[in-house]
């Protein structure tokens, strides 16, 4: 196998709700992500970020664990409301400090720190005040990243705004299973918008002080025909719109696809040339995290998209019900390079939920996991010999983490932890992911 190209940046990803716990601690204000889990019924087995992976506390071991594993650079993302426990006004030097010393860690340890702005967990304080829906959020964002670009800038040199706004909206505001739990079509535009006027701000407040990168992580799920019916070809596009190009074609090209009239309805409202231009902002690179494809059909009662993903016989599929399809990795880098052009990228995000073993004698077995990365790394470099401009692998996740609204029920960690005392224990993936970032890549 063929290295990696140079320079390329070996990594892992998680993020604040997910693993650190503490969520108060030291002056934090809680967030609409410790509201929704303390909201009885909204959270699998009623769990909660209180303790999570307690990452707040055991940062230095696991800055520890990645050193061991010989990751080069560290994906994770900052709590606004540790840094702005009201989501404006006053900072809480505490919430800086920590994210201070956790910078200072990772790069003591040689491991570049690449930090996510928004990983979903916006300040309650603002939501109270509309949250997404109020137009104010894209300069309530902009104060609290430009809190973070004076304090870090420098020792942190790859920034990104937001981490899937695909999720915040259709989770968020469309059907309700993640904070802040809404219900409303007529909402979900709104947010859309503002998150990515938000995203704008950032980069323009980014290129008045930062001196480094700035980009844009999203979620990319390929959608393929089930059919060449003229039906199954138009809920193909309406589906690729919705998900894939509704957030990349503002920020990349200054447009909203189409179809999304289609799909909103009365719902909808054209954005402003004003927005357009304040969304499309140069960026520094995009972050696309790849799990699966949607092999896709027309499906009238499937409000709003009126799409259906239709099952694949023979296809291996994981515990959160994901079709496992490498090809699909490839497919999407060369569709971003040509419908967006040559802008660098990263893996931001890439892993699988299993159903794991037990731990037995300090060890844990997961041949499929390393199955998974051993096929989607051979993906990616497939996509690279074929031009693409993807400068870094970031795995999902480094730890088993709290999986959102599905609780600890889905592991995608390459280290296991365990839930009673926080042990963590590397599983064969993590042993296997090390040597191929020693061998940079040609142990593949
Ligand atoms: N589900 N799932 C795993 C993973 C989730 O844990 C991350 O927080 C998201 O950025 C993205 O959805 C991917």
């Amino acid at each position: 196998m063929a290295a990696f190209p140079s320079g390329f940046l070996w990594g892992c990803a998680t993020s604040a709700y997910q693993i650190e716990g503490s969520p108060l601690a030291d002056g934090a204000g809680p967030s609409i992500w410790h509201r929704f889990a303390h909201t009885p019924g909204l959270m699998r087995d009623a769990e909660t970020g209180d303790i999570a992976c307690d990452h707040y506390r055991r940062f230095k071991d696991d800055v520890a664990l990645m050193k061991r594993l010989g990751m080069q650079a560290y994906r994770f993302s900052v709590s606004w409301s540790r840094i702005l426990p009201d989501g404006t006004g006053r900072v809480n030097q505490a919430g800086v400090d920590f994210y201070s010393r956790l910078v200072d860690e990772l790069r003591a340890n040689g491991i570049e720190p690449f930090v996510t702005l928004y990983h979903w967990d916006m300040p309650a304080a603002l939501d109270d005040k509309g949250g997404w829906l109020n137009r104010d959020s894209a300069e309530w964002f902009a104060e609290y990243a430009s809190v973070l670009f004076r304090a870090l800038d420098g020792r942190v040199t790859k920034w990104a705004t937001l981490n899937e706004p695909w999720v915040v909206t259709d989770g968020g505001y469309l059907f309700g299973a993640l904070a802040p739990g809404h219900r409303n079509l007529f909402e979900t535009p709104i947010a859309s918008r503002n998150l990515m006027r938000a995203h704008g701000a950032a980069v323009r407040a980014y290129r008045e002080t930062g001196r480094h990168e700035i980009g844009l992580v999203v979620n990319i799920e390929p959608k393929y025909p089930a059919s060449e019916s003229p039906e199954d070809l138009a809920a193909t596009r309406r589906a690729t719109a919705y998900m894939n190009e509704q957030y990349l074609d503002p920020a990349m090209l200054g447009r909203c696809p189409p179809e999304l009239r289609d799909v909103f309805g009365e719902a909808w409202t054209d954005w402003s040339d004003d927005d357009l231009a304040a969304v499309r902002q140069p960026i520094d690179f995009l972050g696309i995290n790849y799990y699966t494809r949607a092999v896709t059909r027309d499906d009238p009662a499937a409000w709003p998209v009126r799409t259906a993903t239709v099952r694949q016989d023979g296809a291996f599929y994981t515990e959160t019900g994901w079709e496992v399809y490498p090809q699909g990795l490839v497919d999407t880098l060369v569709w971003i390079k040509q419908r967006y052009g040559d802008i660098p990228l990263y893996i931001t995000e890439n892993g699988v939920a299993l159903a794991d073993a037990p731990v037995e004698n300090g060890r844990l077995h997961d041949p499929q996991r390393i199955e998974y990365l051993r096929q989607h790394l051979l993906a990616l470099h497939q996509a690279i010999a074929a031009g693409v401009d993807v400068r870094g692998y970031m795995v999902w996740s480094l730890l088993d983490n709290l999986e959102w609204s599905l609780g600890f029920s889905k592991r995608f960690g390459i280290v296991h932890v365990d839930r009673q005392t926080q042990e963590r224990t590397l599983k064969d993936s993590a042993e296997y992911y090390s040597r191929i970032i020693a061998s940079h890549g040609r142990a593949l």
